[in-house]
């Protein structure tokens, strides 16, 4: 069986899957109406590659897991907790802690690349630990939030049950939307207690490049009414909601009401995340200068097509990114980031 996926707008492509791995197909029209004819002229790999295909040599065995059709695998530890990555974005949609709780908010309305349904686009996964590269939100030129989110990645060598990387590279579809040649790995570790998400960044060509990136990760919280987070006293954010003025934060808490956009910068290294005034997640952060701190609130909420009305009220957004001054890589230069996020010690 063939699965065509929606991948990009600009050009347009479709990605394919199929029992042999994934393909990269060049679509010939330009909007939705003229889908069904497409899906409906490419039922063997053969036309796919007929069509200009490019087998993007990613087995298709890799994951063989679904999460609200969502395909991917699970990470387990020794006490039992678990995590689910995607294969589209190398995303992080689950984690459940050893009190039983999960920790990622995981829309019941996202769309993402669906092993079963062919009608459903890789639009972005509103859930876990989307990864935002090479560019964050619509600051820059390309895509809002870049495009890895939307592409499937591959698995690397060497996962282990509670481990896990994956890997990107620049191809001719994102050389077309951004152009340079890259390498980014996610890596995936589920401690006793805590996830660790890393992203890594190569400059794979002759010419320096600079990036903009976040871990934009959805906390799941009971009420976010009655959750706060604390460490971001005397920090000073852009407000996103308001043209982006600098605010200095004084409350020694952030607190949720409405739609809340900040991107807090140079922030400390560790944060707090309370529920009714208990400690419920410590996070941190390395290599990443900011931290972005995101609610749509019931208004925003409500306008989101792949967002329950109120989704607000179960995630904050606690995100590592670098977003103020982007990360310039010279020619082979690296650049890794973390989040970290901990169960806090009773
Ligand atoms: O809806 P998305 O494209 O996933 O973006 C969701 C949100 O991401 C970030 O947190 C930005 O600061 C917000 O301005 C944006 O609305």
């Amino acid at each position: 069986m063939l699965t065509l996926y929606e991948y990009t707008q600009q050009p347009r492509f479709w990605v394919a899957r199929d029992e042999h791995g994934y393909w990269l197909v060049p679509a010939r029209d330009n909007g939705w109406q003229e889908r069904s004819p497409f899906v409906g002229h490419v039922t063997a790999l053969r036309e796919v590659a007929d069509l200009g295909g490019i087998d993007l040599g990613i087995p298709a065995d890799g994951f063989t897991e679904t999460l609200q059709q969502l395909p991917g695998l699970s990470l387990s530890n020794e006490l039992g907790e678990q995590a689910f990555v995607t294969a589209q974005g190398a995303q992080v949609v689950s984690w459940k802690t050893a009190d039983g709780k999960e920790r990622m908010y995981l829309s019941a309305a996202t769309g993402g690349m669906t092993a079963s349904d062919m009608s459903v686009p890789a639009a972005a996964i509103r859930a876990g630990i989307p990864v935002c590269f090479p560019q964050f939100s619509d600051r820059g030129t390309i895509v809002k939030h870049g495009f890895v989110r939307n592409m499937p990645w591959t698995l690397a060598e060497g996962r282990t049950p509670a481990a896990v990387t994956m890997f990107i590279d620049d191809d001719a579809m994102t050389r077309a939307i951004w152009p340079h040649a890259f390498h980014a790995e996610v890596g995936v570790t589920l401690e006793p207690g805590r996830l660790i998400v890393s992203l890594s960044a190569l400059n794979r060509s002759d010419q320096p490049w600079q990036f903009t990136a976040a871990l934009h990760t959805y906390l799941r919280v009971d009420d976010v009414r009655q959750a706060s987070l604390e460490g971001l006293q005397q920090v000073r954010y852009q407000d996103a909601t308001a043209a982006n003025v600098v605010v200095l934060q004084e409350d020694p808490a952030v607190r949720i009401g409405a739609e809340l956009d900040r991107v807090y910068m140079s922030p400390p290294k560790k944060l707090m995340l309370l529920e009714n005034g208990v400690p419920s997640l410590q996070i941190e952060q390395e290599g990443f200068a900011d931290t972005v701190v995101w609610n749509p609130g019931p208004l925003k909420a409500a306008a989101l097509s792949d967002f329950p009305d109120e989704g607000w009220l179960h995630m904050l957004c606690v995100e590592a990114a670098c977003v103020i001054e982007p990360v310039v890589l010279q020619p082979g230069q690296g650049w890794t980031g973390r989040q970290l996020l901990s169960v806090p010690v009773a």
